[in-house]
This record gives structure tokens, sequence and C-alpha cells, in this order.
């Protein structure tokens, strides 16, 4: 069974976040995730990761005006500046989290302009990002998001990320393999984990049950097929990343509902050998 991580950014939604790590430790994750640390002193996140033994895999770097509609800066031509001050605060977080990557979004299509004239901004972003996580061994991820849920979004397709990733040309570019954003855009996911696990080029896994977002095992997905895929391509490539659990609990924020809702993973460790 592939090694899950928690998202602290949608489970446990009935608890204040810094309590959400107890939380997923209790329920036997080693692992977190979640979208953005900069409400909190890095050192407040260390202490809660350090007091229940778990690692922080993965974080976002600041996406522009989120509360504005912002999705990321990465494609915006006359954003660099900002760009810039963004991957410097995420890197210094990453290595105050000792964390391995850092997602970079890539922003919303402005209205009128086609996604190829936004391409060198973008590809001239990640290089500049990629060289900075490089000195401090940090991989930068880069994620195809279906655009049901963002309208607009720059990058939707598995084929384009591994496209940009080439001509950005940095080793520590990866894509952040995202199955539900996968099946709700193109489909056909387990071909796509035979097809680009083994190039190198995939950091980190997240799942979603499909079209709701919730577990793994609502929905129209066969996710204990998925993991066996990953797990046999994994040991045959020699990958040992994470998969991280982005989901919205079932049951809400109904007091113990994620908890309840991780059937799915005593099943899939069952079912491993
Ligand atoms: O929405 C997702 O999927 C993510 O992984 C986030 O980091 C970006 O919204
Ligand atoms: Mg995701």
């Amino acid at each position: 069974m592939p090694q899950f991580a928690a998202n602290l950014s949608m489970l446990y939604p009935e608890l204040d976040f810094l309590d959400r790590f107890e939380a997923a430790a209790k329920d036997g994750f080693k692992a977190v995730e979640y979208l953005f640390p900069y409400a909190y002193e890095s050192h407040e996140l260390a202490a809660r990761l350090q007091a229940h033994d778990l690692q922080q895999v993965l974080f976002n770097a600041p996406p522009g005006d989120w509360d504005q509609g912002e999705r990321g800066l990465a494609c915006l031509p006359g954003r660099e500046a900002e760009f810039r001050t963004g991957i410097a605060k995420a890197l210094a977080y990453a290595a105050a989290l000792n964390c391995p990557r850092v997602h970079v979004m890539a922003g919303l299509l402005p209205a009128g302009m086609e996604r190829e004239a936004l391409r060198p901004t973008y590809v001239g972003n990640l290089r500049w990002a990629a060289a900075e996580a490089a000195k401090q061994g940090v991989d930068v991820l880069i994620e195809p998001i279906n655009t049901r849920d963002i309208p607009r979004f720059f990058l939707n397709r598995q084929d384009h990320a591994h496209e940009l990733i080439a001509e950005i040309g940095a080793p520590n570019v990866k894509v952040q393999f995202d199955l539900y954003h996968c099946q709700i855009v193109e489909g056909d996911v387990a071909m796509k984990i035979r097809q680009y696990l083994p190039t190198g080029r995939v950091g980190h896994f997240q799942i979603a049950g499909v079209p709701e977002r919730h577990e793994p095992d609502v929905g129209e997905m066969n996710y204990p097929y998925l993991f066996k895929v990953i797990d046999e391509v994994a040991q045959q490539c020699g990958w040992t990343g994470w998969v991280g659990c982005e989901y919205r609990p079932s049951r809400g924020a109904q007091p113990g509902g994620t908890s309840a809702g991780l059937g799915w993973m005593k099943a899939n460790a069952k079912a491993s050998p």
C-alpha cells in the first residue's frame, strides 16, 4: 500500500487547524500536507510536527490574493516580483519545517489572454523558483487542476505539465499528480500512472473520490486498483513518495467524521501483502 499523508486543510474540519496534527497522528498518519502555513509562525508548526512524530511532506507557495480569487502567480505577466517574494517566503518555511517539496500554483488565465501567450512568463518564473529551491534541496511541484473546481486555471492536463517541465529543464521540477483532477479532466488514470511515474517527474500524488471530492471509496473511481498500480510501478522504478489524502470528509464537520471515514485506508492496509 502507498504511504498516505493527511491533508490538514481538508481533513478534520471540526478541529482548529493546529489540533489537526494530533488527530492525524492518532489515526495512524506519519505525514501531513496542507495548503498554506503562513498564518502561523514556522516554529509553532514545527513543534506540532515534532510533538506528534509527523513529517511535513508538502505545502503551497503563496498564491497571490486567495480571498480575491487568485490561485497562483506563476503564469501572470507583471507579477514576477511578487512571485519571487512568495517563493523566498515558502522556502524559508520549507527549511524550518524540513519539507522537501513546495507546490507552486500556476494561476488563472487573465481575461482575453490565451494560454500560449503566458507560457514564457510561466517557464521563466518556474526556472527561477527551481534554481532557488535547488539551493536547499527542495523540489518544486506543479499541479494540473480541473476547470470545474478552478475555472480558467492555466494548467489542467498531465501532458501539458510534463511538456512544460521539459521546457523548464530543471531536475527538481516535478508534477503533483492529483488523481481526482486527472479523472475529471482526462480519465485513463491507471495508464497515466504507468506512463508518467517511471519518468522520475512525479513528485507527489493526491487522491479523492470523484465527483464529490469525498473519501476515495465514495464515487466512481476504483482506488484499491489504482493503489496496486502505484505500488507496482513504484517498486519497478524505485519511487518512494507520498500520496496526499486531499478530500472533504463525507460526514462534513461532524466530530470524529474524518476518522470514521478512514475505513478505506484500513481496508487497503489489510489487502496489502
Ligand atoms: O486543489 C488541489 O488539488 C490542490 O492540491 C491545492 O494545492 C491547490 O488548490
Ligand atoms: Mg491537489
